[in-house]
């Protein structure tokens, strides 16, 4: 970014068409800043409307051409959505018009905002924190309805009702702490005092690492699933990749070795965006190009919420190790040929049975990733970590957490840091500490006009 808004530039008034650009019967323009209600009065030669009611002006550059009529709307600060003054222009969409008053805001002084710079003010002024920022970002991408309902829930301030409360219960501690650190010679109050923090402490520190194990469920909701499909070759993988998808992605073949790039496709399964991959039949090959095929499938299931074993029997030999890898969201898919009806695996977990040669062969495979989706990525059960940022903080606040708890009774001192940086952590978690490398790094994700 060239211009990053920080303390020291939020003065500075800016404006952005905040909705999308191109050919279209309404565009919507955001001011916010100092000059907003000044900038009304250079544009439509009259006073702000009445706050918060839309009136329709004339606008007129400043050489006093027309640029069109816009309801006007006035937002005066803190009351509005980044807590300074703000003004709303809806003109009409066409580039010449968005052209025109971009070019006479220019002329009046205001500046072109930044990605995300809306938000971020709101964030830097109060109105909202980071992860409620965060929410709004992720809505505003949101392309399925699962990733819809979790940005809508973060952002209505889900994650932060988890960390308040969580930051409460830290400073009820370390006021325990702390009168034991006031009165260190009042015999053996002091002890129970901080005696009495060790409980409290470790369900903290408890109740964090069950949200930090839930974080991949967020994570996955908001990023979408992967779901890798891997097996030995001609087990009927690309048939399988192509009857989930409904259409001819992948080329199948009798040839044992057909596919060696991952074929991916995106589909929407309950409500959830995923990425279904296919790849190379894993065998051992001399073969350069087959070989990183294999490397690349191994890879992928290694790498995929959910893995699908498809199991051929009477094609090639069945890899027993790839059970042994296997999770509670992995399918194994026995594709079952004509001859081999009675055939079962030995030592393996339940697995689906189907056959790929008949009409709807995949369909079991398809209602137990719907299954799976349903059960155990679904919003609502996460612990409303979504972001590798969030984690980091809270495993931060955890770590320091149990190292007071070790000190306790022992060094008060120690405990009373520990127990601050834990503070710091969750802060961070809110945005309050205010680092402008990662606000740089949210924020220039936003739209622009956000
Ligand atoms: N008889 C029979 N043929 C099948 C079945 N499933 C797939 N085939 C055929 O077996 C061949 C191999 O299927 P593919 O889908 O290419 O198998 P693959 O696992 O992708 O194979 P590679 O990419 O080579 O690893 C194709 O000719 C399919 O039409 C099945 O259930 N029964
Ligand atoms: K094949
Ligand atoms: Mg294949």
């Amino acid at each position: 970014m060239d211009n990053p808004v920080t303390k020291d530039n939020l003065g500075e008034t800016i404006f952005s068409l905040s909705s999308a650009s191109g050919r279209a019967g309404v565009a919507v323009f955001r001011l916010s800043g100092p000059a907003s209600a000044e900038s009304v009065k250079h544009l439509t030669g009259r006073s702000v409307p009445r706050p918060r009611y839309a009136a329709l002006r004339k606008l007129n550059s400043q050489q006093g051409d027309p640029i069109d009529e816009a309801l006007t709307l006035w937002f005066p600060g803190p009351a509005s959505f980044t807590g300074e003054d703000c003004v709303e222009f809806h003109t009409h969409g066409s580039p010449a018009v968005i052209n025109g008053l971009s070019a006479a805001l220019l002329s009046l002084g205001l500046r072109q905002a930044e990605p995300g710079e809306f938000t971020r003010r709101a964030v830097q002024n109060g109105k909202m924190d980071l992860t409620e920022a965060e929410g709004l970002a992720d809505l505003i991408d949101a392309q399925s309805e699962g990733q819809r309902v979790q940005a809508l829930r973060q952002m209505g301030g889900g994650l932060r009702d988890l960390y308040e409360d969580w930051r409460e219960r830290l400073l009820d501690a370390l006021a325990q702490i702390e009168g034991e650190i006031d009165f260190p010679d009042e015999g053996d109050i002091p002890d129970s005092l901080s005696h009495g923090a060790y409980a409290p402490l470790g369900a903290l520190a408890s109740e964090m690492s069950t949200a930090l194990e839930d974080m991949g469920r967020g994570a996955a909701i908001r990023s979408g699933l992967d779901i890798a499909i891997i097996g030995a070759p001609n087990a009927g993988k690309s048939t399988l990749i192509n009857a989930l998808a409904r259409r001819e992605i992948a080329i199948t073949s009798p040839e044992a070795g057909t596919t060696r790039d991952v074929v991916e496709v995106q589909m929407v399964i309950a409500g959830l965006p995923v990425t279904l991959s296919d790849t190379a039949g894993l065998r051992e090959s001399d073969n350069a190009i087959e070989a990183e095929g294999v490397r690349r499938a191994r890879q992928r299931a290694e790498e995929a919420e959910i893995t699908i074993y498809v199991v051929r029997p009477g094609t090639t030999e069945f890899e027993p190790f790839l059970v042994e890898s296997m999770t509670k969201t992995d399918i194994i898919f026995l594709n079952i040929s004509e001859g081999y009806e009675h055939f079962d695996l030995v030592n393996a977990p339940t697995s689906l049975r189907g056959n790929l040669m008949e009409p709807n062969g995949e369909s079991g495979v398809h209602t137990r990733l719907e299954e799976i989706v349903r059960k155990h990525y679904s919003v609502g059960q996460d612990s409303g970590l979504t972001r590798v940022r969030h984690g980091d903080c809270v495993r931060r606040a955890q770590e320091a957490i149990l190292r007071a708890q070790g000190q306790l009774g022992i060094a008060p001192e120690l405990t009373g840091d520990d127990l601050r940086a834990a503070l710091r952590a969750l802060s961070e978690l809110a945005g309050e500490s205010d680092i402008e490398a990662v606000f740089d790094r949210i924020f220039s994700r936003f739209c622009v006009g956000k």
